[in-house]
């Protein structure tokens, strides 16, 4: 089986990169697995800049191509926020509760056709020896006024889908799979991965 690696500590991530990279027949590593994996400093000021940093530190770092995630929710009546300060938006300890407590604080009295929003998912491939792939995807919706479902992880329990009538951690992981920002920058990375594992195993 083709083994991908993905630059990321976060489980919810981890396990949405598993689903959708068994169904192409991948299995996937994560840096779950790699014990003293360095924290990579996300001190870009977009989603492109900070994948890109993250998967060419650690390509680097294990010699190895990788692939690195970085994502996050923009609220229109936020003015972007929480952005590219998704995970830390309510400090350091990375709280999912905590970070969407503050995003419903913040947008209390807002209406709901004023509460639009959007996940934004930038991918970057990145090897020792070739030139960084980057990609991108998102997701329309609104944020509700109170969590909602189970499923999921970050702030998928106030993200609500109008076409499914749901919210992100009331879908299935594989209703949520056909549809989310990941799953559309995985879709665009299709066609390039291909190539670039052609080249990686030439080398
Ligand atoms: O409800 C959500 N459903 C999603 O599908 C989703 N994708 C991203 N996010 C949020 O955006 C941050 C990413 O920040 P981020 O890209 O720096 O990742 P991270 O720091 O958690 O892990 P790493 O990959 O950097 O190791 C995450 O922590 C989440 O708060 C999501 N929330
Ligand atoms: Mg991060």
């Amino acid at each position: 089986m083709k083994t991908v690696i993905i630059a990321t500590k976060n489980k919810g991530k981890a396990k949405e990169f598993e689903s959708l990279f068994s169904a192409k027949g991948y299995e996937v590593k994560t840096l779950l697995d790699v014990p003293d994996a360095p924290d990579v400093e996300e001190t870009g000021t977009t989603f492109e800049e900070n994948a890109i940093l993250k998967a060419e530190a650690i390509a680097h770092q294990l010699g190895h191509f990788v692939i690195a995630d970085d994502s996050g929710l923009i609220v229109d009546a936020l003015e972007g926020r929480p952005g590219v300060y998704s995970a830390r938006y309510a400090g350091e300890a990375k709280s999912d509760e905590a970070n969407t407590e503050k995003v419903l604080r913040e947008l209390e009295g807002v209406p709901k056709e004023a509460r639009t929003a959007r996940f934004y998912c930038a991918l970057a491939l990145a090897s020792p020896n070739q030139e960084t792939i980057t990609v991108s995807g998102t997701m329309e919706g609104l944020i509700t006024e109170q969590p909602s479902g189970t499923n999921g992880f970050g702030y998928d329990p106030i993200f609500f889908v109008e076409e499914q009538g749901k919210t992100n951690a009331e879908l299935t992981k594989e209703e949520k799979n056909q549809i989310s920002h990941r799953a559309n920058a995985l879709r665009a990375l299709d066609e390039k991965l291909d190539l670039f594992l052609k080249r990686e195993e030439g080398m």
